[in-house]
Order: C-alpha cells, then structure tokens, then sequence
C-alpha cells in the first residue's frame, strides 16, 4: 500500500512507522524544519509495544514529487488543518483517499467540503503519544489503537486493504462499520476529558478530589451526548456512562494531550474542540452553557 502521512507528529510518525516496519510504502510530507530534524535524527518510536527505528525515512517537503499515493494518513492539530488542504488537493486529484485522525469534528465537514465527500474517510485514534526533543515519538500508553471505517461507498475497498496493511503492523487497528458514532463517542470524551484537565491544570485524579469539579466533566458529556443526538447520531445514557466510568478509573496523573499542551507552553486545540461543538450546537440551536464555560477557561491559555 502507498501511504503518504500529512503532520508526522506524535501520531503521524508513530502510525506511519508502524506502517513502514510491516513492509508498507510510507512516504512523510513534512514542513522545512521537521525535514531537517527528521533527516539527523531518522524515526524512533520509544514505545511499550516495542521501540523502532527508521534510520533514513522516506520524507519531502515537495508534495508534488509524490506521484501518487492510496491513502493519506492526515494527523496535524486542528489549528494545522487549513494549511494542508493544498497538499491533500494534489493527493486526492491523483485518487488518494484521506484518512484524518485529529480529534473533533468540525474537519470532517472542512474537508469533505473542500475535497469531495468521496475523498474522506472517518478515523480517530487511542494512544497517549508525544515528541521528545529529538522529534522522536514517546508512546506510553499500553494502548495505540487506529479506528476507521468509509464514509463514502467508493471508500470500502481502501478500508479493507487498511484493515489488511494494520493486521501486518505492531498496532490495534480496525476497521468500522459505524465510524460516525465511534468519531462522535470520542469527540464527547475528549471534550470532557480534555476540558476538565486543562481547564482546572489539574490530571484527572485531582479533579476526582473535588466532586463539584468532576460533576462538570459529567455536564460537559451529557451536552456532547445531546449535540450528537441533534446531528443525527444515537449516543445515548450508555455512551455517557461508560465515558464518565473511564475518567472514575484512570489513574491518578492521567491527563489528556491538551493538558499536556498547556504544561508545554504549547498551541492548544480549544477552538477545534469546544469552539467547534459550540458552532454545531448553535447550528441546531443548542445551548451548551457547560462547554461554553470551559471554553472560556482554557481560551487565555490558547496562544494561538
Ligand atoms: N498525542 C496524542 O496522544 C493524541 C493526539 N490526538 C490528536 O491527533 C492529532 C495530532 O496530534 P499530535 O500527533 O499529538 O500532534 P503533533 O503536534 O505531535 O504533530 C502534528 C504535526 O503536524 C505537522 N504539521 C502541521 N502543519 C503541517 C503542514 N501544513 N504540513 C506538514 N506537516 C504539518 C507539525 O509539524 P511542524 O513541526 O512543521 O509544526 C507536527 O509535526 C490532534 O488532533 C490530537 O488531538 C489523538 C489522540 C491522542
Ligand atoms: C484521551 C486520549 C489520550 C486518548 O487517545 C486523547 O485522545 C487525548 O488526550 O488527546
């Protein structure tokens, strides 16, 4: 399979390397400065599935010495997305389906606007992974778990050679039959998850100290729930149950990649995130006055 990975971050690298060690041909379209980085210090996975390395891995920041590519792994941050939309043109112009794997929503519809609904497929991801100074990736979560599935009829045959070509590679990946819900499932978590533990910059564990703390991840997942229901999608008491279930469980210091961002210093995602839930939710007229706070909260920390 012909992959080409977009945004080889923390998930880019780590899934396309994954690729690449199962025999597959992955090629990273990067920005000048990770070309350099990526070039000294090749790809290395630090991970509790096995570490790898790819010395000299196949990269270019010229998209259009890509001939042609089967699928596009898309994995930059939502604040990332609108400058890739050249790239991802000249790719699905030649055929190439895009697999997008940032968390959220509101890509979905950007891209199938702007690429075609035929060009875009559902995806998300369950891994806890970052990079270390030397742009290698740290995986320390037991799980990396790469969920997709079609969106479009004419994507069903890509899917299953996925399914195939994640089947050969050290990851848990699947494919799908209800990826739409699964996207919405995350899209709930995440904002409650993420909102709560950037919000307060607390992990989780010490947001469960303060029960009237905690009790908002609760609200912010029953909005989610609801914003779903009006788009169209049945997630239900079950789905919000099982989600609050995980964040009573994690353990103490777990945190989410947004938090992780704030302790960085780094761009958050807040505006993808909850921004985009609060634009859904006004679409159907949705009051969403639990995310709209924490929304609030986190928007000094943006540094957009
Ligand atoms: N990290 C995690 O544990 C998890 C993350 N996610 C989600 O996955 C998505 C990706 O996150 P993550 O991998 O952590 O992000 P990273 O910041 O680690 O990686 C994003 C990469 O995208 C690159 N990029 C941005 N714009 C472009 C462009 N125009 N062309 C080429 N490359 C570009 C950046 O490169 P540059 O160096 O040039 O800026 C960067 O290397 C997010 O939506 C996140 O919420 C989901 C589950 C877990
Ligand atoms: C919750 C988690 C770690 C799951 O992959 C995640 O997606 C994030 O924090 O961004």
């Amino acid at each position: 399979m012909k992959i080409v990975v977009i945004g080889a971050g923390a998930l880019g690298a780590y899934f396309g390397a994954r690729w690449e060690e199962a025999g597959h041909d992955v090629t990273f379209y990067v920005r000048e400065r990770r070309a350099a980085q990526l070039k000294e210090h090749g790809i290395l996975l630090h991970s509790t599935q096995g570490d790898y390395e790819i010395k000299q891995p196949r990269v270019t920041t010229d998209i259009t010495s890509i001939e042609k590519a089967d699928l596009v792994l898309l994995a930059v941050k939502g604040y990332h997305l609108s400058g890739t939309l050249d790239q991802l043109k000249h790719l699905t112009n030649k055929g190439a389906k895009v697999l997008p794997i940032l968390n959220g929503m509101e890509h979905i519809s950007i891209l199938q606007k702007e690429l075609g609904e035929s060009a875009i497929m559902g995806g998300l991801s369950y891994i806890i992974a970052t990079l270390d100074d030397k742009g290698h990736v740290v995986h320390s979560s037991p799980f990396h778990d790469l969920v997709f599935g079609a969106l479009h009829q004419s994507q069903q045959a890509i899917a299953e050679e996925l399914a195939l070509a994640c089947s050969q590679a050290n990851m848990d990946g699947r494919q799908s039959p209800s990826i739409l819900e699964d996207l919405w499932s995350k899209y709930m978590f995440i904002n409650a998850f993420s909102g709560i533990t950037t919000a307060t910059d607390l992990p989780i564990g010490a947001v469960r100290e303060h029960p009237e703390t905690f009790h908002l991840a609760r609200m912010v997942l029953e909005e989610m729930k609801d914003l779903a229901n009006k788009h169209g999608i049945s997630l239900t008491d079950t789905h919000v149950d099982k989600a609050f279930g995980n964040l009573e469980n994690f353990g103490y210091e777990s945190t989410s990649s947004m938090h992780q961002d704030r302790r960085k210093g780094l761009t958050l995602e807040v505006e993808h995130l909850h921004g985009g839930a609060l634009r859904l939710g006004d679409a159907v007229g949705l009051a969403m006055p639990y995310t709209e706070s924490i929304y609030g909260m986190i928007k000094p920390f943006e540094r957009a």
